[in-house]
């Protein structure tokens, strides 16, 4: 899909936002603190309804307004135009809209609106926690897989209920084994939806990176949360008493995660912040690849300081898989001719002074 019009009010800095980007390449470039971050903090909201720098909305809208507002026409993939609103105000109440009708699911507008952002934060993904690497994963498999949702809320649910009966003094064993069957079946869902995009990601993956730089012997793969060799349920009665003291499921896909090694090594021991930033460069530019096999449909990249991290070398090879990628992306830097790179002649490129909260068109290239 790509974003056609855009307008925002009431994001931090920001003068009221309106403008037309390009269907392909936008480069914004402008002083520290001009506003830059905030615009893509826009389109992010306009995705997903939050913001990308902090769990609470509260900080992202502008210090004398009483909510964020964020507007866009997109093409979708089939070509239909869509008409997006999102707003939340400081009590952190959210409307979506979606051609006038108001939408109470997250769910929906994330599908139309697939984003994936590159900032100075994203070696989060090798070094962070495993949840963060969970959700990268079950951004992929949400967007390729639409039953996703349905068991993703089986699972959080039987989890819940077998938490809650773990911490009961006397446990009811005929609840306990409803809720272990339920818990299971969610389970071997979700795990069996995460093994075939992983599988189909991995070849992507290694294609990808190798466009970036080379790593020989990196290694990407998947753990389920249980032991392979078992069944959930085996396993589940095995660990019984240790759930127990601990009052919650150890084992199970909310302990998923993402492995990536060169031999025996975790690649955030051994790799420098450069060479991560390109690893995960590599993997969310894979799953926009993944993303437009399976279904058709293109993600908007939102890449937050170009220059950070990566040498021009590489910020050059990064250029060239975004522009490869053939969808919508924003890049921002401070300075215009670190944005510059040979874009084909027939990619159209805008270029945004963002001044002050003011973002001006300084150039477009057909
Ligand atoms: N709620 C808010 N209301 C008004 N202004 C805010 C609010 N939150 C942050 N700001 C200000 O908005 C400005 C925009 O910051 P932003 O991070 O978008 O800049 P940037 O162009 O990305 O800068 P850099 O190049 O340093 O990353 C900052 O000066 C910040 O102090």
């Amino acid at each position: 899909m790509t974003i056609r019009h855009l307008t925002a009010t009431g994001v931090r800095n920001l003068a009221p936002v309106a403008l037309d980007p390009s269907p392909r390449i936008n480069l914004l470039y402008g002083c520290n603190g001009s506003g830059k971050t905030s615009f893509l903090e826009a389109i992010y909201f306009l995705a997903l309804a939050r913001s990308f720098r902090s769990a609470r909305i509260q900080p992202m809208i502008q210090q004398d307004q009483e909510q964020v507002l964020a507007f866009a026409r997109i093409t979708t993939a089939s070509g239909d135009e869509l008409g997006i609103g999102v707003s939340r105000n400081r009590q952190a109440d959210i409307q979506i809209r979606i051609n006038g009708e108001n939408i109470r699911s997250m769910a929906e507008l994330a599908r139309h609106l697939p984003v994936q952002l590159i900032n100075p934060e994203s070696f989060r993904l090798l070094e962070g926690a495993p949840k963060i690497r969970r959700q990268f994963l079950d951004w992929g498999v949400f967007h390729v897989e639409h039953s996703f949702m349905h068991w993703w809320q089986r699972l959080q649910h039987s989890l819940k209920q077998r938490n809650s009966l773990l911490r009961h003094a006397i446990i009811d064993d005929q609840s306990l084994q409803a809720w272990n069957l339920e818990f299971c079946a969610a389970s071997e869902q979700i795990d069996q939806f995460r093994q075939d995009y992983i599988r189909r990601l991995k070849p992507v993956f290694t294609r990808t990176l190798s466009g970036l730089i080379d790593l020989p012997g990196l290694s990407l793969s998947y753990y389920r949360g249980w032991d392979k060799d078992k069944s959930l349920q085996q396993v589940l009665d095995d660990s019984i008493q240790r759930d127990r003291q601990l009052g919650h499921t150890q084992a199970g896909p909310q302990r998923a995660d993402l492995r990536l090694r060169i031999g025996q090594q975790n690649v955030m021991d051994i790799l420098s912040r450069g060479q991560q930033k390109l690893v995960v460069c590599a993997l969310k530019i894979a799953q926009g690849h993944l993303l437009a096999e399976s279904m058709g449909q293109q993600c908007v990249y939102l890449v937050d300081d170009l220059t950070a991290e990566l040498d021009p070398t590489h910020r050059k090879a990064l250029c060239c898989l975004l522009e490869q990628l053939d969808c919508q992306v924003f890049i921002t830097g401070t300075d215009p001719d670190s944005l510059n790179h040979d874009w084909r002649k027939d990619t159209p490129v805008s270029m945004f002074h963002v001044e002050h909260g003011h973002i001006k068109e300084s150039g477009v290239t057909e």
